[in-house]
């Protein structure tokens, strides 16, 4: 196999890191060699890097791995990169379902991820795909593109009204809860959500803004934890999910959950792909012309199944919820700074919720990983700053 190509910078450094895709930024690389990295950043014109592409670039000695989420990280990875005397690894990406983190404890290698930098944008995004389904600005577009436009009628691209509808959330962590407040703030949605734990703080959020609405004389929005994921089905208008992908989550939406839903209901997925049994969906929506639905992520990326495409109640986009310049140019920082920690002997940060002191460009980040998923089943130690 020829050697893929690769751009080094500090070529001297002491410890050597590899980054399999070059990322938005610069301050992740300074950031890396003023620390003492040889940084190698591959360029091959090729999107998705398979094991054996990942096994070359680790070679004989590799510190540490910058990855994507288009990446199979299991058993075969982290034993090359153990053998190459590598002790961390971190995703590009808060989701890390294409990681095997039990196969990375086995090796003893640390595994980061991203979260936190992208959550408005992820939920910008997924606001995004629930008005252009609602008012099917996709379609208008393309007719008026067409030159179909031939004058006003009461009838072109009728849609629904958001306001006063009801708005549901599965799986209401950071980007859910955040998804869940711009739909009520912005639109005065009613709230249902779903999730195993309890999100206090949204529901708090939600009773002090219909306490706000009702002083000034408007009708109070609401809000209600369901007891169970079908219960949102049932009664939200809109629906979106924002679970992680495991095994709980896999194909929570299948043709039986589909059925249940309002048959003018709109879903919008900008979680993982395999969340929805897209097959089914693509059936649903053939069945059920006023449903609509808006998608960033695929079951098979980066394919669709068929059908999907020339849906016209579907608004499809290439997985780019996190796709604004600060937050990409933040996700690389946060990466290099979980590998570079973990090289640095340097302990996790406490909280992986606010990792907004790293992304702070006219100050040194912390010392220290914002994000090591598997800090505690390695028994890393805890920053106390
Ligand atoms: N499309 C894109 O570009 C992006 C996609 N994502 C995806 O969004 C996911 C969520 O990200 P965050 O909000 O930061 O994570 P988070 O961990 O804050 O939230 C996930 C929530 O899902 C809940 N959950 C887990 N299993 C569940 C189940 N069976 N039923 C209902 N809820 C369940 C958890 O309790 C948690 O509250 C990521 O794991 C990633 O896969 C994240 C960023 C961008
Ligand atoms: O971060 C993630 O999990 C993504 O899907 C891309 O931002």
């Amino acid at each position: 196999m020829a050697p893929l190509q690769v751009e080094v910078y500090n070529p001297n450094g002491k410890y050597r890191v590899i980054s399999t895709k070059p990322m938005p930024g610069t301050r992740w690389i300074n950031l890396l060699i003023e620390q003492d990295c040889r940084l190698e950043i591959c360029t091959q014109k090729k999107t998705i890097l398979s094991v054996e592409d990942i096994i070359s670039l680790i070679g004989d000695k590799c510190d540490g791995v910058i990855g994507q989420l288009t990446e199979d990280w299991g058993e075969t990875l982290f034993s090359a990169l153990s053998r190459a005397g590598g002790k961390a690894f971190s995703n590009m990406a808060v989701g890390y379902n294409n990681v095997d983190v039990n196969a990375a404890n086995k090796y003893g290698v640390a595994v980061g991820n991203t979260p936190g930098v992208l959550t408005e944008t992820t939920a910008e995004l997924a606001a995004s795909l629930s008005l252009a389904a609602a008012r099917r600005i996709v379609e208008a577009d393309e007719f008026m593109r067409a030159g179909l436009y031939d004058g006003w009628l009461p009838h072109l691209f009728v849609g629904n009204l958001l306001k006063g509808q009801t708005v549901g959330v599965i799986g209401a962590g950071r980007i859910g809860s955040a998804y869940a407040r711009m739909m009520v703030e912005g639109f005065k949605m009613n709230l249902i959500y779903y999730d195993l734990y309890q999100s206090t703080r949204l529901e708090k959020f939600v009773t002090a803004y219909g306490q706000f609405l009702k002083a000034n004389g408007e009708q109070p929005v609401t809000w209600k934890r369901a007891s169970s994921m079908d219960e949102v089905l049932r009664e939200a208008d809109v629906i979106s999910l924002h679970p992680v992908l495991d095994k709980t989550t896999y194909h929570l939406v299948n043709k039986e959950r589909l059925a249940m839903m309002k048959k003018e209901a709109i879903l919008v997925n900008c979680s993982r792909g395999p969340v929805v049994d897209e097959v089914a969906l693509v059936e649903h929506l053939k069945a059920n012309p006023m449903f609509r639905v808006g998608l960033d992520v695929f079951e098979d990326e980066p394919y669709m199944k068929p059908g999907l495409g020339e849906m016209k109640n579907a608004i499809v986009v290439p997985h780019i919820a996190s796709a604004s310049k600060w937050t990409r140019e933040g996700m690389a920082t946060l990466a290099a700074l979980n590998v570079l920690g973990k090289i640095k002997g340097y302990p996790v940060w406490a909280d992986p919720n606010n990792v907004e002191p790293f992304l702070n460009e006219s100050s040194r980040p912390p010392a220290a990983s914002p994000s090591i998923v598997n800090s505690k089943a390695l028994g890393l130690p805890v920053s106390k700053l």
